[in-house]
């Protein structure tokens, strides 16, 4: 029986009535007579369509999915390159921003400092008829390349989960979006009358530690087969938290280990096009390669940051940028990127700085000089924070870039051929994880489960695609891809002994296959 909601006030304060709907027929006479499913999928994308602006497209679709959710993921599925950059990146982005006037109805839990010592019973007020599965978890303080947004970062919960169900065939009932509030330390929101969140700043880390501590041990008591995706926690707190809880509970931090996932996947299959055209071993790639020891391989990548090359004569650092730091460069700080490639004569080349136009003309321009067909992948989100744009990725390399962006960019013409931009997002990676994850009732996430997904991701590449020289496969394949990596990560659980499904271990792999797309959830 679906449960609803309605919010109902009392004395100014919001409260919500939750009562069972029985399966609904409507009586006869609510229906129009001729409202037909089919024509009904029409009359919504045209509604959809006849909309100017994407933040009215992404509040059009909510509402949609929260009326009638098979109709949504019907449409979601059957216009998959259309819908996710409205349910996802970018526009998720401009619906965080402005949650707090875009608000209509709750559709996740939001946990806050102050519901310290009863998270428990807060998580037991979740109205799901289903036990929930898998929940993302953000606290806000980096959405996107956007900032500390508190409270409005919810929307990311929703759109990831969201993608989880089409992409992968999570049930939606089984779904639970979190946003914790401990604050924000962003003025905008604390001056904002609307503001949705507590009107205060972040507290300090032992008192976020002491909440997390208690958030994740009432989690697991009051969602015992639950796995949960970190998401958009700024960076000292994404890996501290990653650390702290990743041996004790099923979990992934997204940032860190789906994007590590998706990046090295197309970076694999970008490394196999550019050595084709240079005739240079993959082995030299200034990167990242299989078949090298952890020293080896991290000789080969060098990391930038606001200050330019990261070095151990720098002076002091971040915990989480030492491990690459050079130790082999002892001149005066190296700033300027151009500067930077001339120095380290690299064949690949990431952006994760948010900063637009940080891959400027002269970079990319430089990048081609040193390699025929250069790696250039700006993955900031969203679209208005990535380094560079497709089109610009295209004329200053002559239509020879290898090219991944976070967010989507239009295809483009160079000289008479056509150029499709891959999408090096985290969002091909956690829906087959965290569906290999949940199936195999993994009683921790490893790092070779991570690894699996990357690896599933990079070989799921159809012979036409390849062909065309994309980096990810088509979008639309989504459900197909999900399950080549769910088997993937699947195969991954049971060879490092944290699965708790014996009985898939004694299936082959189109068994497993099989028995993955049998428990992907489909709309009626
Ligand atoms: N494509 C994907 O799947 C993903 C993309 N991202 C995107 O990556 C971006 C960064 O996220 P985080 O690493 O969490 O943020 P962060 O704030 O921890 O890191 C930003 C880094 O950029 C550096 N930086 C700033 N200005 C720079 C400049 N001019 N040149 C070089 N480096 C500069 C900073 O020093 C810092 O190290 C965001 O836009 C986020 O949306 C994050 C996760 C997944
Ligand atoms: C894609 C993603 O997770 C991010 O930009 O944070
Ligand atoms: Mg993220």
């Amino acid at each position: 029986m679906p449960i609803v909601l309605t919010p109902v006030w009392s004395n100014g304060v919001q409260k919500l009535k939750v009562t069972s709907a029985p399966p609904s027929k409507p009586a006869h006479g609510l229906l129009p007579p001729a409202l037909d499913d089919n024509v009904h999928a029409q009359r919504c994308l045209a509604q959809l369509r006849s909309k100017d602006k994407s933040i009215e497209k992404y509040i059009y679709l909510n509402q949609l999915k929260d009326a009638d959710h098979n109709m949504f993921y019907r449409l979601c599925l059957a216009n998959m390159a259309e819908f996710t950059p409205l349910i996802y990146t970018p526009t998720v982005g401009d619906a965080c921003l402005q949650y707090s006037q875009i608000y209509r109805r709750p559709e996740g839990l939001f946990i806050s400092i102050k519901d310290k010592g009863k998270i428990g019973q807060i998580l037991r007020n979740w109205p799901r008829k289903e036990e929930a599965r898998i929940s993302v978890v953000t606290d806000g303080s980096r959405i996107l390349g956007l900032g500390d947004l508190g409270v409005n970062g919810m929307p990311i919960s929703i759109g990831k989960l969201s993608l989880y169900v089409a992409g992968a065939g999570i049930r939606p009932e089984s779904t639970l979006p979190i946003c914790l509030d401990l604050g924000t330390d962003t003025q905008r929101h604390l001056d904002d009358p609307l503001y949705l969140g507590l009107r205060q700043r972040r507290v300090p880390m032992d008192v976020m530690d002491a909440f997390m501590d208690e958030f994740m041990e009432e989690m697991a008591a009051a969602f015992p087969k639950l796995l949960i995706q970190f998401e958009d926690f700024a960076t000292d707190k994404a890996f501290g938290y990653l650390e702290r809880f990743r041996d004790r509970h099923p979990l992934f931090n997204d940032d860190i280990q789906g994007t590590g996932a998706v990046v090295l996947s197309g970076f694999i299959n970008a490394a196999k096009l550019a050595s084709a055209a240079s005739g240079r071993p993959l082995s030299d790639h200034r990167i990242l390669l299989q078949g090298l020891s952890d020293d080896e391989a991290r000789e080969r990548i060098y990391l930038v940051d606001s200050q330019g090359l990261i070095f151990d004569g720098r002076g002091p650092m971040a915990e989480h940028k030492k491990y690459f730091s050079r130790k082999d460069y002892n001149g005066p700080p190296l700033k300027d990127l151009t500067e930077i490639i001339n120095y380290v004569k690299p064949t690949a080349l990431l952006g994760l700085s948010t900063i637009k136009g940080a891959f400027n003309q002269s970079v990319i321009e430089t990048m081609s000089a040193l390699n025929p067909r250069p790696i250039i992948f700006p993955l900031s989100n969203p679209v208005r924070l990535s380094e560079c744009e497709f089109h610009e990725a295209v004329e200053w390399s002559q239509g020879n870039v290898l090219f991944a962006s976070g967010s989507p960019f239009p295809e483009e013409e160079f000289n008479g051929r056509m150029m499709y931009p891959g999408q090096g997002n985290n969002m091909y990676i956690f829906p087959g994880l965290g569906l290999g994850a949940i199936l195999s009732r993994a009683s921790k996430v490893t790092d070779s489960m991570v690894e699996a997904s990357s690896l599933g991701l990079a070989d799921a590449l159809t012979a036409d695609e390849r062909a065309a020289d994309l980096l990810y496969p088509r979008i639309e394949r989504i459900r197909e891809i999900s399950g080549a990596i769910a088997l993937a990560v699947i195969r991954a659980a049971q060879k490092a002994g944290v699965d708790r499904s014996p009985d898939l271990r004694t299936k082959s792999d189109a068994e497993v296959l099989a028995f993955v797309r049998e428990h992907m959830w489909n709309p009626q």
